[in-house]
């Protein structure tokens, strides 16, 4: 209860700065961000402004630690934060909308007014940043699963239009001119690499843009750094900027600006500090030298420049977004070696662009913030509660959706994370006899009477083999790792069972299919569960839900940041007091560990419940599964060793499959 009342009085006191700073700005009307074409240059309440920006997206950090980083990047030399509104966390079903927790876009706003940072926002509708389908909310592929969005397309463009009228009106109460901390809003995100090319499109989001925000504010655009880009992302009425990473010669870079934007101020709205993982790949790394160097020369320039990312953060839940082709899924961790890392700790990289941006920005005189502190809080016992199967009754309550054929996720209007497709088999399977498919999306787990047979992977795994006598429930527990946010395949984001089984070449109907909400887990679940017990076959043990504490002392006067390392577990979700930390795949890697943040956690005098739904293997006797450890360090730098899926210890020497 503390916390949320000392959360309210924060909110209530940033409200009320933001009110005076409203009224005191108001009353001078001096308020104004706006281009001067002839010097080049943005201008300020009347003075020449070059931003120094870099990426924190609000919907990746917990709104408990909003303040912490905005201070950090101001101390870092920075005067602006770029952020990315996801649509889909705002609007996660059509017409329901949510401005709370994560998707707080006010308070986040209020908070960099606070601190006096200002905003560069990105209002999409796509913004791409390797989250679950670019913002684009799924539920649009409920409407037609063959829209193409990102054009002209009826279905998208209607819904644009409603969401707008929602965004719009609440950015520009944030607008500088308005006395809020926003200098420009950008439309779409870098469009010249899609495959559309709709200007009809660019233009309606500009008009709509326009018609709420008033004559003033700066509308913009954002695309890669060439011609054939910019040529199809930019239109006449927005202000072009481009996106480039380290570069020998920004002045190459920027002729491509010129090439659209012949005056106005230089801008690199995306200047990479580091890079995107997917699962399976090694950790991203951009060397440190390589990024100041090349910084060193925008700025030298006189250009403006956006660090992509200062802080990745985490995509928490279920909001990880994936690339195409082949379909790749990127990690819970979004720390994109960034100069913040992944939970908000200083890095050498920050250091040294600080120094560099000191060359020509006087560094403000205040302290750069401490790293949180990481609780070392050493091992929980885990234990069996349930298989998914028995416990249907708490995660999918409802009555189960009975159709002839399998139906997506979309189909049924459920969105996230997992869904369970039911049926009966319809005769004795006494030899091992194919089950076959192309259409899961994205991994498979296959059961016969609980007992697992195997797993299909999309683009991968199209046939497991099963045994069975007629009557036992054939269940195929389906998992969406995320909807693919960039380029042509993001037209291909239906997910689920998007076509029908065939049993040795029969197809299969008469399907039972349940929406799987592990949400709805808690500790009361302990004691109502008679489940068997998990079940073990090739090396699988039935997808079920495990319990265990968070061993914070209660000597503790409070919890601190920790790291979940789950090894030797293979791969399923974790929850912290229901909040959903994201996806575990240690055996996969980058990533290893999970970052549990101190918000997520109770006083130690209380339990801390660690639910994990595991997908494949706990590696220990199904009757005690293995221990998982809360380690003060993050561990997301593992080398996956290539198409084994297995997973090379590096620097830690740690062996992912046996506890130290
Ligand atoms: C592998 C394809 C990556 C596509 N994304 C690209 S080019 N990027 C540009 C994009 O605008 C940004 O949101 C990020 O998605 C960034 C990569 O981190």
């Amino acid at each position: 209860m503390a916390k949320k009342e000392a959360l309210t009085t924060t909110r209530m006191l940033l409200v009320l700065t933001f009110l005076i700073s409203l009224f005191s700005l108001s009353m001078c009307g001096n308020t104004s961000f706006s281009i001067d074409y002839n010097g080049n240059t943005f201008v300020l309440d009347g003075k020449p402004f070059r931003a120094i920006s870099g990426s924190l997206h609000y919907s990746r950090v917990h709104p408990y630690y909003w303040h912490d980083r905005l201070l950090k990047m101001v101390a870092g030399g920075l005067n602006t934060v770029q952020t990315y509104v996801p649509w889909n966390i705002h609007e996660p079903k059509e017409g329901e909308y949510n401005f709370k927790g994560l998707a707080d876009i006010e308070l986040f706003l209020q908070t960099a007014q606070e601190v006096g940072i200002k905003v560069l926002l990105r209002s999409g509708p796509y913004i791409c940043g390797e989250w679950e389908y670019g913002g684009l909310p799924a539920w649009l592929l409920s409407i037609d699963p063959n829209m193409i969005v990102r054009t002209m397309d009826p279905g998208y463009i209607a819904a644009v239009d409603k969401w707008f009228d929602v965004l719009m009106p609440l950015l520009k109460k944030y607008l500088h001119e308005n006395g809020g901390p926003i200098l420009m809003v950008q439309i779409e995100n870098e469009y010249g690499s899609y495959f559309a090319c709709d200007f009809d499109y660019l233009r309606f989001l500009y008009k709509k843009a326009r018609g709420i925000l008033g004559e003033t504010a700066i509308i913009y655009t954002t695309d890669g750094d060439s011609r054939g880009d910019v040529k199809c992302g930019s239109i006449e009425a927005c202000f072009v900027t481009i996106d480039f990473g380290p570069s020998n010669n920004p002045v190459a870079n920027f002729a491509v600006q010129r090439q659209f934007q012949p005056q106005g101020p230089l801008m690199n709205s995306e200047f990479y500090t580091g890079w995107l993982d997917h699962w399976g790949n090694p950790h991203a790394h951009t060397n440190l030298d390589t990024v100041c160097k090349s910084l060193d020369k925008i700025l030298a320039l006189g250009a403006n420049v956006n660090m992509y990312m200062y802080e990745g953060g985490t995509n928490f839940g279920y909001w990880n977004g994936a690339n195409a082709p082949p379909y790749q899924p990127v990690p819970t961790s979004y720390d994109y070696d960034a100069p913040l890392n992944e939970t908000g700790d200083i890095t050498d990289k920050y250091i040294a662009i600080r120094q560099t941006i000191s060359k020509y920005q006087k560094l403000p005189e205040i302290p750069i913030p401490p790293n949180t502190p990481k609780g070392k809080y050493g091992t929980t016992q885990m234990n069996f509660v349930s298989t998914i199967q028995d416990a249907l009754d708490v995660v999918s309550p409802d009555k189960p959706v009975y159709s002839t054929y399998p139906l997506t996720m979309e189909q049924i209007r459920f969105y996230y994370g997992f869904i369970l497709y039911r049926t009966k088999l319809p005769r004795d399977i006494n030899q091992l006899t194919p089950l076959l498919t192309k259409g899961v999306r994205d991994r498979g787990y296959v059961m016969v009477d609980q007992v697992p047979q195997g797993i299909f992977i999309r683009d991968d795994v199209i046939q497991v083999n099963i045994t069975g006598k007629q009557g036992q429930m054939l269940d195929i527990l389906v998992e969406n790792t995320g909807r693919i946010g960039f380029a042509t395949l993001m037209n291909y984001n239906v997910k689920g069972l998007t076509e029908n089984i065939t049993l040795d070449g029969e197809i299969l109907t008469g399907w039972n299919i349940y929406p799987i909400s592990l949400e709805n887990i808690n500790s009361s679940i302990i004691s109502t569960r008679q489940g068997s017990g998990p079940k073990l076959n090739n090396g699988l043990l039935t997808p079920s839900i495990y319990m265990g504490k968070v061993p914070i002392p209660t000597s503790d006067p409070e919890p601190k940041d920790t790291f979940l390392d789950m090894r030797p577990w293979v791969k399923g979700q974790a929850f912290v007091n229901g909040f959903n930390v994201g996806r575990y795949w240690p055996k996969m890697g980058p990533q290893v560990t999970l970052y549990v943040p101190k918000p997520a956690l109770v006083s130690p005098s209380l339990p801390n419940y660690l639910v994990m739904f595991e997908l494949e293997n706990t590696s220990c006797p199904p009757s005690q599964p293995c221990n998982v450890i809360f380690t003060d360090k993050p561990f997301i730098n593992a080398i996956p060793a290539g198409s084994s899926f297995s997973v090379r210890e590096i620097k830690e020497g740690y062996n992912w499959n046996l506890r130290v």
